[in-house]
């Protein structure tokens, strides 16, 4: 379960989160959908722990920011960050040794040839193509065996083969039970797999729904009626 509660966060003079609430639900997977600037990062890097911020954060009933929450979730970031003079291989082991893990070799090996890495193991971090460094920031946060994944734009950048092995990923990790939060503003992306959405704007959050609120709505329709400012469908 992830819990976000009256999360206010300014930069200097920008509001860039409005008193902002909401939860996911043990193994669902949630989306926060919105335009450029809407406030998705800001929300998933409070979450992740990286700002300061006014309000409460619970991830599994842990605060944010605690270490018991910090060994609970797996965290994808907009941009990859790699070390650079460590291998594939050896950004896993780290993962593995900072999470104190129970991933086998066997289940890091198959991560690794699902996102077509195997043949790039012993590839350095700074030796990657941007799209190699996105897989290889999945592998990392997947290998923690968390139980809240938190994924920031994950689809930016990666090949047809590894955005439709990602949605499968996700997909397996909610049967699972694990919690997940995306933010994205590429809808067709996560039409097939959204179960609850919060769309937002300007910092705050316009309208949520359940797949089944939704009902057989598009979620493009949804979007743009409510981003649009159509508010006779939004609910509270
Ligand atoms: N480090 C920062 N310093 C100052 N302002 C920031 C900083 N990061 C974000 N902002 C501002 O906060 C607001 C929300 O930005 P944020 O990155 O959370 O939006 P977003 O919905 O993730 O956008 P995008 O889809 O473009 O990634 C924007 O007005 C942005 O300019």
């Amino acid at each position: 379960m992830l819990e976000v509660m009256h999360l206010t966060k300014k930069y200097r003079k920008t509001l860039a989160v409005d008193d902002v609430s909401f939860s996911v639900p043990d193994g669902s997977i949630g989306i926060l959908l919105g335009p450029n600037g809407a406030g998705k990062s800001t929300i998933i890097k409070s979450i992740a722990g990286l700002l300061r911020y006014d309000g409460e954060i619970r991830i599994q009933n842990f605060p944010g920011r605690s270490p018991e929450a910090k060994k609970v979730f797996g965290y994808v970031p907009e941009i990859p960050a790699m070390f650079d003079a460590l291998t594939v291989a050896e950004h896993l082991e780290y993962i593995r040794r900072a999470y104190q893990s129970d991933i086998t070799d066997e289940e890091t090996g198959a991560l690794l040839a699902r996102f077509e890495l195997e043949d790039k193991k012993d590839k350095l971090g700074n030796e990657l193509s941007k799209g190699m460094m996105q897989k290889v920031s999945i592998c990392c946060a997947l290998a923690v065996k968390p139980k809240v994944m938190l994924f920031d734009e994950p689809m930016v950048g990666l090949d047809p083969k590894a955005i439709k092995e990602l949605k499968d990923v996700i997909q397996e990790l909610s049967r699972d039970g694990v919690t997940i939060l995306i933010s994205t503003h590429m809808l067709e992306m996560v039409k097939d797999i959204w179960e609850v959405m919060f769309v937002m704007d300007k910092g705050k959050i316009l309208a949520s729904y359940t797949r089944e609120e939704a009902a057989h709505r598009d979620i493009d329709e949804l979007f743009f009626t409510i981003t649009e400012g159509e508010k006779g469908i939004c609910k509270d």
